[in-house]
């Protein structure tokens, strides 16, 4: 994605031992939600949590701007613990956070300007600077020219382009998204994620988002956290727990995803016909690159034929920069003599990661 000029970071969120739950008709005990939560949010980052159906997501981010009030714990905003405020404070909080969600929820009956200006109306904002900002923003999101057009008459990208203008039009310093591609085609998502991107980038803002695709995490986040059962199971830089997932939630949600699994890989060379008749001798190795290193594919075939002494084929490569950390695999064919045990003891000098794919 293009890069834009850095503005300076806004807006950080702590979640300080969160715990929420819900009432269960005709129970004894209520749903718990979220169990001992502690997250940090850091300013001007982008943050994923991805998680299975009832995880808690939902519930999490709703806490941020007390759409949901925590059982238990803090919230600070910025240092500021938000979990208890009312009135005039709870205003003020929530003018500080946007929040964009998978059906736009747009009002059918207005504008798209209209929906847009509705926040400033509601905070008194003066018409001229109310009628500026919704301008600006419009721009921002590219609909300045449907500004007079019904929710109605737009695409699912345009709804939620309407949707992020007016999730932006107090100039939050958070902005929150709830499943907010998942209505949208691979392309139309794209096209929102670079927007976000944008405005992370341009605005500062901090964004917080959850999702059921992988995708949108390894596209757009800085830092992915997995929730399951209510608990934050693991957390970090999305390269590092993509590339070396460690609870079982994350492996089974990255299992399809990563698509780098043993059984995956040869079911992808399956139709790769090997070049002249195959030598009993060749012997195919996967190499892993986890992100720790660069990787130049290019170069890969030289330095292996070097390190092995044998000559080397390039069969398939999977390697994607994941925040600029290149990880994913490379399978290559070695002739040659050398036994198994030391072709890949010499290939680990090259890869994190080596093993034996198939003997043909
Ligand atoms: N208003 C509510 N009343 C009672 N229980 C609720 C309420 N909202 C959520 N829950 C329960 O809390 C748990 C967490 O729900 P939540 O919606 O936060 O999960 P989620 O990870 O966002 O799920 P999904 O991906 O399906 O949206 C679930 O067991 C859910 O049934």
């Amino acid at each position: 994605m293009t890069s834009s000029p850095l503005a300076p970071a806004r807006g950080s969120v702590r979640f300080e031992n969160i715990t929420k739950s819900y009432a269960a008709k005709g129970a004894a005990t209520g749903v718990l939600a979220l169990d001992d939560v502690s997250l940090d949010l850091p300013p001007g980052k982008i943050t994923g949590v991805i998680g299975r159906s009832g995880a808690g997501k939902s519930t999490l981010l709703r806490t941020v701007n007390l759409l949901e009030r925590p059982s238990s714990g803090r919230i600070l905003l910025d240092g500021q613990d938000i979990a208890a405020v009312t009135g005039n404070q709870l205003r003020e909080v929530r003018r500080r956070i946007g929040m964009i969600f998978q059906h736009f929820s747009l009002m059918s009956s207005k504008t798209v300007w209209e929906n847009v200006r509705l926040p400033l109306r509601m905070a008194g904002v003066p018409d001229a600077e109310a009628d500026q900002r919704v301008a600006e923003l419009l721009e921002l999101v590219g609909l300045d020219h449907r500004a007079d057009a019904y929710p109605a008459q737009l695409s699912g990208g345009q709804k939620q382009r309407v949707g992020i203008a007016r999730a932006l039009v107090q100039d939050p310093e958070i902005l929150l998204c709830d499943e907010a591609t998942s209505a949208l085609d691979p392309e139309t998502t794209r096209s929102i994620l670079e927007l976000l991107q944008r405005i992370n980038r341009e605005r500062g803002v901090t964004i917080l988002l959850i999702t059921h695709e992988m995708g949108v995490i390894q596209e757009i986040c800085d830092l992915v956290a997995v929730i399951d059962g209510g608990k934050v199971v693991e957390h970090g830089p999305v390269w590092q727990v993509f590339s070396s997932p460690e609870h079982p939630t994350t492996l089974s949600l990255l299992e399809s995803f990563r698509r780098s699994s043993l059984p995956e890989i040869t079911r992808a060379l399956s139709g790769v016909a090997p070049a002249g008749a195959p030598d009993k001798r060749e012997t195919q190795l996967v190499l892993r690159f986890d992100g720790t290193r660069p990787v130049d594919v290019s170069a890969l075939v030289n330095q292996l034929q070097d390190q092995t002494g044998t000559p080397v084929r390039m069969l398939a490569s999977s390697i994607t920069p994941v925040q600029g950390h290149p990880q994913g695999y490379v399978v290559v064919s070695l002739g040659g003599g050398l036994g198994h045990d030391s072709l890949i003891e010499r290939a680990r000098s090259i890869a994190s990661e080596v093993e034996i794919l198939q003997t043909v």
